[in-house]
């Protein structure tokens, strides 16, 4: 019998294991025999440490990785909380298609496979590289009503769930989150409301680059959402299915997932921090394989990345989405297994320690 998306999630989350303390305490005692200071490589220790402790190998090949795209639409569009139109959510899943997209740019130096998933777009959409997985056809308008059911929700989490198992069972051994869905900050703000207890103004930003006054306006649909739906801040489900997306719901899928199968995920911006918030709060075990990547110039990422426990690894003013940050911070990922792999020790290279 095929396993209830419910039993998929729970048993995802049953399935997470703490981080290897002895792969994280050989690789801290390699990082202090080598030729600097000790812990003068700052972050760069720390993410070694991490996938030491995520693989239990000193310095992984983490060569297959993959970034995940989860494309889903948004009926709060209606309410012009967006500088774009919901049309572009299946323009953009094309350009993904054909390569070229900001994600596909990067993701090609960093040799990472895109995958895009349909998972909740309102458009009819066929293209043989295409994962379709459609949930529902947009969420519902959070304004006026839930944005999905709980099923829907748990469906969601699952898709991205089965697909992180997919390709694990393939080869890949690191994510990157990535996403696509106009209106899809509103929904983040609002799960920033819900479950970080950020004021609606806080929590709301400028998206693909809405004025302040239409940011105003999104200030108060968030918080209309917020009064409609009244969530509930003990059930991130809850959350997810009333203000959250499809997208969003898949990514917390594939957060989880790759916990699950102890792969590192890079977590992007305002969207997929949005989404590692819940899975963060559905298992917080799943912490751990998460790495923050960049910080947004989107307005509450901070904090939202704060109220996960991530620190970001790069700033570099960027307010894509799509998984850009997650994929560039791939590199400081690698950057970090080389200084693992290549540099001498005191030892080796006759340097005298302090
Ligand atoms: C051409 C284009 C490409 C994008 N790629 C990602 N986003 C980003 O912008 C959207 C969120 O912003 P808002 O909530 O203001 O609609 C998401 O689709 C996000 O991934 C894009 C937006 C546009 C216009
Ligand atoms: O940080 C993000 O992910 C983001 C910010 C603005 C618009 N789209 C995405």
């Amino acid at each position: 019998m095929k396993k209830t998306p419910l039993h998929v999630v729970e048993d995802t989350i049953a399935r997470i294991e703490p981080l290897n303390q002895e792969a994280i305490q050989a690789a801290e005692d390699h990082l202090n025999a080598l030729t600097k200071p000790p812990g003068s490589l700052g972050k760069l220790e720390a993410i070694a440490r991490q996938a030491a402790g995520i693989t239990g190998e000193l310095a992984a090949d983490l060569t297959g990785r993959a970034v995940i795209v989860m494309a889903g639409d948004h009926g709060v569009c209606e309410e012009g909380v967006s500088a774009f139109p919901q049309e572009v959510t299946p323009q953009m899943v094309m350009n993904f298609l054909s390569g070229g997209a900001a994600v596909n740019v990067l993701a090609r130096q960093t040799g990472t496979h895109l995958f895009c998933v349909d998972i909740g777009v309102a458009a009819e959409l066929t293209h043989d590289s295409l994962l379709s997985r459609k949930v529902r056809p947009g969420t519902g308008n959070i304004a006026r009503e839930a944005a999905m059911s709980r099923e829907e929700a748990l469906q969601a989490i699952a898709v991205g769930i089965e697909l992180v198992h997919e390709l694990a069972d393939r080869g890949y051994r690191m994510f990157a989150t990535g996403e696509m869905g106009i209106g899809n900050t509103t929904a983040s703000a609002a799960i920033c409301v819900a479950l970080v207890g950020m004021t609606a103004d806080e929590a709301v930003g400028l998206g693909t680059g809405i004025n302040e006054e239409r940011r105003r306006h999104k200030v108060e649909i968030v918080q209309r959402a917020l009064d409609t739906n009244q969530p509930s801040a003990a059930d991130p489900i809850d959350v997810l299915a009333k203000v959250g997306g499809l997208e969003i719901a898949g990514l917390v899928g594939v957060i989880l997932g790759s916990a699950a199968r102890r792969r590192l995920v890079v977590i992007d911006g305002f969207i997929s921090t949005a989404a590692a918030l819940v899975a963060a709060r559905l298992a917080p075990e799943a912490i751990p394989y998460m790495i923050g990547s960049h910080l947004s110039h989107e307005q509450g990422h901070s904090k939202l990345l704060a109220a996960v426990g991530l620190s970001p690894m790069i700033h570099m003013d960027m307010r894509l989405g799509e998984g850009t940050g997650a994929v560039l911070g791939f590199h400081f990922i690698d950057a970090a297994l080389h200084i693992m792999r290549e540099m001498a020790t005191f030892e080796s290279a006759g340097v005298s320690k302090g």
